[in-house]
This record gives C-alpha cells, sequence and structure tokens, in this order.
C-alpha cells in the first residue's frame, strides 16, 4: 500500500522535504507493530486504517535537470542511510516520473516552473493527480492555467528546518469535498510528519512566504549577531553560537509549547535596574523591532512579484 511521491526539482527544499518524510517513516516504522484489531470494512467506503495507508508515501522520485546534481543527490540520499527505503533518482526525465506518480511536489524555481509543466505529455501525466506546489509568489490560478482541470493544485509554504523534522509549513486550505479527504490526509502526513503544518487561505501566501519560509535566513541573522556579541566579549566562537542558539530555541520553545507572550517572557528576564533593561535600551536605540518588521514586509513585497515573469 502507499503511493509514489514525486518531488519535481529536487534542490534544497526538495532535499530538505524528503529528508523529512524518509526520517519521519523510520521513525514510525522502528515501532514494534502492534496487532491490528480486524475491522469490518465496506468495499469503496474510507477507514481510518485504510486512509492513513494510502495517504502514506512508499516509493520516492526525485527529478532533476543536471547530471551533476543527480550524482550530488545520489551521494545525499545514500549517506542518509534510511531504512531501505530508495529515492530514484531521475534526470530530464520530468513526465516519465510524474506519469509514475500519484503526488507530485512542484520544488523547481518559481521561473522553470512554465517550462517544466509545458513539457510535451506533462499534462497528461498530470491528469487526476495531487500537484502540490512549494513555489513563491506563483499562484493556484497561475499554476491551474498550466495543468488539465482534472489535476488538483495545492500550494504550500515550508521551510529548511523541514530537513530535521522541525519545519513550519502553511498550506493552502482545501475546499470540504469527499476527494479532499484523501488529500487532506496525504498533505498532513507529509508536512506535519516534518514540523507544524496550518492550512491558511492563499491571500496570506507573500507574508507567509516572508516570516516562516524566509524566516530561518532572518533568524540566522539574529542567532549570529548574538553570538558576534558575546565573541567580542571574549566568548569561544563555538560556545557563543551554542549558547545563543539554544536561547533562542528556549525562547521560541517558550512561546510555542507554554503558550507565554514573548513581551510576558520578555519582563520575566528584565530585573528593574539590571543588564538585560540596558541591553534592550540598546536594541531598541537601533530600531531593532521596525527593522525586522520592515524585513518581512519587504520580502513579502518581493515574493508577490516571484511569479510575475516581468519582475523574476
Ligand atoms: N530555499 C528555501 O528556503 C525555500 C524555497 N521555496 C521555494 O522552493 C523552490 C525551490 O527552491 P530551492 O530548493 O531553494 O531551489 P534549488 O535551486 O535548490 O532547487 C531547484 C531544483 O530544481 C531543479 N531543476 C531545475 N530545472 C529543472 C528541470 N527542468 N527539471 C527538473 N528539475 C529542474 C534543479 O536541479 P539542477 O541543478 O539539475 O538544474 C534543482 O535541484 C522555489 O520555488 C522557492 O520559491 C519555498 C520555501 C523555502
Ligand atoms: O528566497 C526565496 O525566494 C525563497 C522563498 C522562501 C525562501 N526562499
Amino acid at each position: 500500500m502507499g503511493y509514489t511521491l514525486c518531488v519535481l526539482g529536487c534542490g534544497t527544499m526538495g532535499v530538505a522535504i524528503l529528508s523529512g518524510v524518509l526520517a519521519s517513516l523510520d521513525a514510525r516504522h522502528s515501532f514494534v507493530p502492534q496487532p491490528k484489531k480486524w475491522e469490518s470494512h465496506t468495499p469503496g467506503t474510507v477507514t481510518p486504517q485504510t486512509l492513513e495507508d494510502e495517504s502514506l508515501p512508499s516509493r520516492f522520485i526525485a527529478c532533476v535537470s543536471r547530471e551533476e546534481t543527480a550524482k550530488k543527490l545520489a551521494n545525499a540520499f545514500f549517506s542518509a542511510g534510511t531504512l531501505g527505503r530508495n529515492v530514484e533518482i531521475v534526470q530530464a526525465r520530468n513526465v516519465d516520473a510524474a506519469r509514475q506518480s500519484n503526488v507530485i511536489l512542484l520544488c523547481c524555481k518559481p521561473q522553470i516552473a512554465q517550462k517544466i509543466l509545458s513539457e510535451s505529455g506533462m499534462k497528461e501525466a498530470l491528469d487526476g493527480k495531487l500537484l502540490i506546489s512549494i513555489l513563491a509568489g506563483v499562484t493556484i490560478a497561475q499554476l491551474e492555467a498550466m495543468v488539465l482541470p482534472s489535476t488538483k493544485v495545492v500550494r504550500a509554504m515550508p521551510n529548511t528546518p523541514c530537513k530535521i523534522r522541525e519545519g513550519m509549513t502553511v498550506v493552502s486550505t482545501l475546499e470540504p469535498s469527499d476527494e479532499s479527504e484523501l488529500e487532506r490526509s496525504i498533505i498532513l502526513n507529509i508536512f506535519s510528519s516534518i514540523g507544524r503544518c496550518r492550512f491558511l487561505e492563499e491571500k496570506h501566501f507573500d507574508a507567509c512566504t516572508a516570516l516562516s519560509g524566509s524566516g530561518p535566513a532572518f533568524a540566522c541573522i539574529f542567532l549570529e549577531a548574538m553570538a558576534d556579541g558575546g565573541v567580542m566579549m571574549g566568548l569561544p566562537r563555538a560556545e557563543a553560537l551554542e549558547l545563543a542558539a539554544q536561547t533562542l530555541q528556549g525562547a521560541a520553545r517558550m512561546t510555542l509549547q507554554a503558550g507565554t507572550h514573548p513581551a510576558q517572557l520578555k519582563d520575566a528576564v528584565t530585573t528593574p535596574g539590571g543588564c538585560t533593561i540596558a541591553g534592550l535600551l540598546a536594541m531598541e536605540d537601533g530600531r531593532v523591532r521596525s527593522t525586522i518588521a520592515r524585513a518581512i514586509q519587504v520580502a513579502t513585497e518581493r515574493a508577490s512579484e516571484l511569479g510575475q515573469p516581468g519582475k523574476r
């Protein structure tokens, strides 16, 4: 049982998603399976058990255009050592790969989508299938214009931490229908196995692209700057990075797990007349909040241009 998952354009994000999904399947299968209870099953109906089986990938195809990239991918997945779940790496054979697959994850650069989706035979290869696009700025309407009406197009905006199963993915909302039950399950199985996943209306996608898609880069600037400060004050570089990274992770987890508001967290650290308030005032003097918020604004505006041929 299980379906074939094809990654069309398997670069940084394709590898991150596939690696995370393979690791999650390994984790799932490392448990000793419990004997399943017999349950009545009317043919044609979808029980939770069959839904689960059908919504898990069991075969993986990764597509690239260059031989050099294919070789790099083979090494990456070989060294990942996933429990015998091989990834078939194909070069310049997108249509054939899509034909053999049930779910297609479009992970190429936004400007390559038109070229890949208009390859001879691609429309037919995608007929009746689920196409999940992670492309920044390319809308569902634009993608639907490139495929047959029978292809179900969904957008997702993941981020690089998917690779270690700490990702954040936003998926475009699905209209409730019988078919969307299995699609929802497939999408959730992919993205919630590699981090957090939530559905949001497509109108929010450019903002999500900037905030969580680009966000790891912004967070790394903050992380590096904190570590630099520690180095300036004499801490060894490696320890300074460890302290900064774990501190950011701790603060983020307190917000996510305990639901504590960041302002409350900040106030709890800030002893009156102490060193934290001295540091906070220095940050405010540097307009750190508006700088960070403006970065998200500018990145959102740029994301909206990435689907427009004249502005890429
Ligand atoms: N990077 C990120 O953090 C995020 C990126 N995104 C989105 O994900 C998409 C991919 O980004 P990213 O992974 O960084 O990009 P990469 O450049 O790393 O990956 C693109 C991949 O597409 C392949 N490719 C190019 N042309 C073709 C073709 N004709 N047929 C098949 N494969 C092809 C390339 O292979 P080859 O080298 O062989 O050409 C490469 O492996 C973008 O649309 C981006 O907007 C979304 C969220 C986060
Ligand atoms: O920089 C970009 O365009 C992509 C989209 C989100 C993260 N990287």
